[in-house]
């Protein structure tokens, strides 16, 4: 049963609207909960991997379990753990032991690993979760000895690995369930996990199951994963089809081009990215991003609407009792995208040039995040959690596609991030098809916009576009959290 929809109203609004910026005296203690404590992770894949290496690099006591099959044919998760140095045993071998056990399993997998190591656990122990959709929308009850805890990276398992590398962390929501936390300690533990993962340096949100499940799945259903798919898409399309731009020129103006532009987001915010634009092309990328808001808003908010509702997970929950029927057909159709097959060209592209030439796509990630953010918001997701949700993990999704392009991103978020991008993206690319057709020029995308025409521009449209763009909320916030996280990785 869907845990959110059990509850009464009034705590279904609490619970979403949970969230405090944890300051960093609150970490003071560092690790010291959970020092000397045995942490068991179950699973050993995108987060499992990382965030196990990060908990033994500060001092903490991990290991794995894995289910016996995946030891048995030393399957990638056991080499993982195993070539990293983590001893590796089965459920039996392991949980009876385990303080605290992180379960790192896929999503549609926790209905039936959580009744299999619930039962080995010993009395008092803590389960913890790096995303809540088991909790909150299968409704699973845990034992009442049981404390029950989540730390949710804002960032994928990779990134959640190299920030701390380099000296920094990812932030992430941590909370504690209503319902499991018997003796107390659910928090200290949670901290303790978070300080493990060096979230604190960036920033920690004490936040709430529902407030994290909510917030993440319209995240990365729209603009994070689902409109970085769709305008790839339409982007490739216009350019070579219409434009008769070189493919392999089109694969690389999009494959780096949302890492490159979306850099710009990370130091300094919608405001940052547009003022890499001529102020000719600032006006153009600000009128098209208000044609696509209008037209995408109903789409935003009916994937808002079927998070909330548990219509999304439902519908999910179906694909996944069909053996992933849907999933593997719409991966199977990203795999075969022309710009997946074709290689980018070696030819340079500068770093201005990707925004000089990617007016539409600056235009679609301003779009997108905003529309995210204000959806989010709109139903009580307060705006530091809408923040991360939207304009900070972009330039980490966009990461992804550089490295690995649309099909391997996909494989590297979460399972429910992929099937939750490609239901966006079905919808969103025929949405977009007769603004795509209509509206958009040459110059807006793969041509430098304006190119040997004046840049001059009337004063007043320029006061109000940059209104436009420094007046939504989404950069106030922004600015105050972005203050405590100005040591973040540059990546161009
Ligand atoms: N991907 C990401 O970056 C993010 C993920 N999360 C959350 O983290 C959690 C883990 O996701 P993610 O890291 O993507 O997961 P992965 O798909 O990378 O996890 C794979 C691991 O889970 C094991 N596994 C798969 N099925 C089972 C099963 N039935 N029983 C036991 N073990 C199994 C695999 O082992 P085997 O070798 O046996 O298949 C492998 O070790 C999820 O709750 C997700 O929402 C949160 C933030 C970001
Ligand atoms: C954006 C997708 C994500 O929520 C994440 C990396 O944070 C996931 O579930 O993978
Ligand atoms: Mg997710
Ligand atoms: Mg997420």
């Amino acid at each position: 049963m869907n845990y959110f929809n059990s509850i009464p109203m009034r705590r279904q609004l609490e619970e979403i609207g949970h969230c405090r910026f944890m300051e960093h005296s609150e970490f003071s203690r560092g690790v010291e909960a959970l020092k000397g404590k045995k942490i068991v992770f179950v699973g050993c894949g995108a987060q499992g991997l990382h965030q196990g290496l990060d908990l033994r690099d500060s001092g903490l006591d991990v290991s794995y379990t894995l289910r016996k099959e995946a030891i048995e044919q030393k399957r990638q998760s056991w080499k993982n753990a195993t070539e990293n140095g983590f001893k590796v045993g089965t459920y039996e071998e392991m949980i009876p032991d385990a303080d605290l056990v992180c379960n790192l399993t896929p999503d549609k997998q926790h209905h039936n690993v959580i009744p299999a190591i619930m039962k080995l656990m010993k009395k008092g122990a803590a389960l913890s979760y790096s995303h809540g959709f088991n909790i909150v929308e299968e409704g699973q009850e845990i034992r009442k000895d049981i404390t029950v805890i989540m730390v949710a990276p804002k960032g994928p398992g990779s990134e959640v690995r190299s920030e701390y590398v380099r000296g920094f962390g990812m932030p992430c929501l941590i909370a504690v369930h209503p319902e499991n936390d018997p003796e107390g300690k659910g928090w200290d533990y949670a901290k303790a996990y978070a300080a493990g993962l060096h979230a604190d340096r960036p920033g920690v949100l004490e936040s709430s199951f529902v407030a994290e499940v909510k917030s993440d799945l319209m995240g990365e259903q729209t603009i994070l994963c689902g409109m970085l798919q769709t305008g790839t898409i339409l982007c490739y399309d216009k350019m070579v089809k219409e434009f008769g731009v070189e493919p392999a020129y089109a694969v690389k103006l999009l494959q780096y081009g949302w890492e490159t532009i979306s850099e710009a987001l990370k130091h300094g915010g919608i405001t940052n990215m547009m003022d890499r634009l001529s102020n000719p092309a600032k006006i153009r990328a600000t009128e098209l991003a208000e044609k696509m808001k209008k037209i995408m808003k109903p789409l935003y908010q009916e994937h808002q609407d079927n998070i909330i509702s548990g219509k999304f997970s439902s519908t999910m929950m179906v694909d996944w009792e069909a053996g992933d029927k849907d999933l593997l057909k719409w991966r199977g159709e990203t795999g075969e995208l022309e710009f997946e097959k074709v290689e980018a060209t070696d030819k340079a592209i500068s770093e201005q040039e990707y925004f000089d030439r990617g007016v539409l796509m600056v235009a679609m990630i301003k779009a997108g995040v905003e529309l995210a953010f204000e959806t989010m918001c709109s139903v009580g997701i307060k705006p530091m959690s809408a923040y991360y949700e939207s304009l900070h993990e972009t330039p980490l999704i966009a990461n992804l596609i550089a490295r690995k392009k649309l099909y391997e991103m996909n494989r590297v978020i979460s399972d429910t991030a992929e099937y939750g991008c490609y239901l966006f993206a079905n919808k969103c690319v025929p949405l977009l098809a007769d603004f795509m057709k209509n509206e958009v020029k040459k110059d807006d995308i793969g041509a430098i916009y304006g190119e040997g025409k004046t840049t001059a521009v009337d004063n007043e449209e320029l006061i109000k576009v940059n209104k436009n763009i420094r007046n939504h909320p989404v950069e106030e916030v922004g600015a105050w959290l972005r203050d405590r996280m100005s040591g973040m990785t540059r990546v161009v």
